[in-house]
């Protein structure tokens, strides 16, 4: 394909993302994966190359465009490199006319900025939308971290968490036989921590709320080395039903897992009210903090989702507490870089909860937000958290 040629691919690539942005649909890893499938004619290095675009223009503006021709705009108004591709030649995009419509607004979109934790000032933003590395766990039930780094001479050793290493972006792991044999998983540093903030150990009852398809449920199984009960649960069946392969590659055997009815979740909990050691609340959330994965889940949020996300995590929140024995632990975590969904939230869960108390996490990374640790891209090079690790008295 000429560059004009692939240009055109990426606005209409961008604008069907734009659609499904707009009515819940597809997400835009998913869309270009079926729009590369109707058009075999594109080579690989097409591919990337009207992928890249796609994605620069996602990245570039925090709010969805009124249209992909007018975000290319914008940004050749930008770049000359893409202005020269507007040529109007076969399969290339029309000439750009005098009064054509331009996307506006910056990176983020205006309406979230009040939301944004304080700790995330202008010097952080540029991160957000960066692209991820490619950060794995060692399982501790299979391997040791020096044992994997012997196997995998460009892994870098994160020393904020035991089990950590850093892959270089693009390191190709699908099929690699130490993940096949589950030494290792996928698992962003920040997601280590919150489970290092667990301190989960051996013989206790643990209960994973919010345990999706179960990646910081492996983590809890190998830091209690597979001893003790640990019961995962969600709502989302096709999400849960994932982990039973995980865990049978990880090597783990202590997990119970428990589909949830929404609106149900504390009736059907009720054999463990009062009973756990720790409950981890891994909330649904706004996704902020995973920007820089999913850059396009910013044209899906809007403040009345936000509103309802936090109405959710209010009272799961309350659902969980509800399940932890005195002394015991409930630790909280949202990736997100929102007040609203972290510290806002435990604040408000401190003030109403009198035999509730936040204690130290105890882990080497993060800045102090409220009664949690908050995580960011530029500051600690994991994906965006918020966490709180909560005692009951
Ligand atoms: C952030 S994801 C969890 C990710 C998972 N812990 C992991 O490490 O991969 C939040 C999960 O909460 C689940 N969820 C939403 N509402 C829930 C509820 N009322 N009770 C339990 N889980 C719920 C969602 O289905 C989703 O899987």
């Amino acid at each position: 394909m000429r560059p004009a040629a692939r240009l055109q691919s990426a606005i209409e690539l961008l604008d069907a993302i734009l659609v499904a942005a707009k009515d819940g649909g597809a997400s835009a890893d998913q869309l270009a994966k079926s729009f590369f499938a109707e058009r075999r004619y594109a080579g690989s290095k097409d591919r990337r190359a009207v992928r890249d675009l796609a994605w620069r223009a996602i990245r570039r503006f925090g709010e969805p465009p009124p249209s992909a021709r007018s975000a290319f705009i914008a940004l050749a108004d930008e770049d000359a490199e893409i202005a020269a591709l507007f040529d109007g030649s076969d399969y290339g995009p029309a000439a750009i006319g005098p009064q054509e419509q331009r996307a506006q607004g910056g990176p983020l979109p205006a309406w979230i900025l009040p939301h944004l934790s304080i700790l995330v000032d202008d010097s952080e933003r540029p991160a957000l939308l960066d692209r991820a590395p490619l950060d794995i766990r060692v399982n501790a039930l299979k391997a040791t971290r020096e044992e994997v780094v012997r196997q995998l001479p460009e892994a870098e050793i994160l020393h904020q968490s035991p089990y950590a290493l850093r892959l270089p972006a693009g390191f190709p792991v699908d099929n690699h036989p130490l993940f096949a044999a589950g030494l290792a998983e996928i698992q962003d540093l920040g997601s280590q921590l919150i489970v290092d903030a667990c301190a989960a150990v051996a013989g206790m009852t643990a209960l994973d709320l919010c345990a999706g398809a179960g990646g910081k449920t492996l983590a809890l199984a190998a830091a209690m080395q597979n001893k003790g009960t640990l019961i995962a649960c969600d709502t989302n069946r096709n999400r849960l039903q994932k982990l039973q392969p995980r865990q049978i590659r990880a090597g783990v055997s202590n997990i119970q897992t428990q589909l949830l009815d929404p609106g149900r979740e504390t009736d059907m909990l009720s054999k463990y009210s009062g009973e756990c050691d720790l409950v981890l609340i891994d909330a649904p959330c706004s996704g902020s903090g995973t920007w820089r994965r999913n850059p396009e889940t910013r044209w899906r949020l809007n403040p009345q989702r936000l509103e309802r996300v936090c109405a959710d995590q209010e009272k799961i929140l309350n659902i969980g507490a509800e399940l932890v024995a005195s002394g015991g632990h409930l630790v909280y975590a949202v990736c997100s870089i929102l007040a609203d969904e972290g510290r806002g939230q435990v604040n408000k869960f401190l003030d109403t909860h009198p035999d509730w108390r936040a204690v130290d996490p105890c882990v080497v990374a993060g800045r102090t937000e409220g009664a949690g640790i908050l995580l960011t891209p530029n500051h600690d090079g994991s994906d965006g958290f918020f966490f709180a690790r909560l005692k009951k008295l």
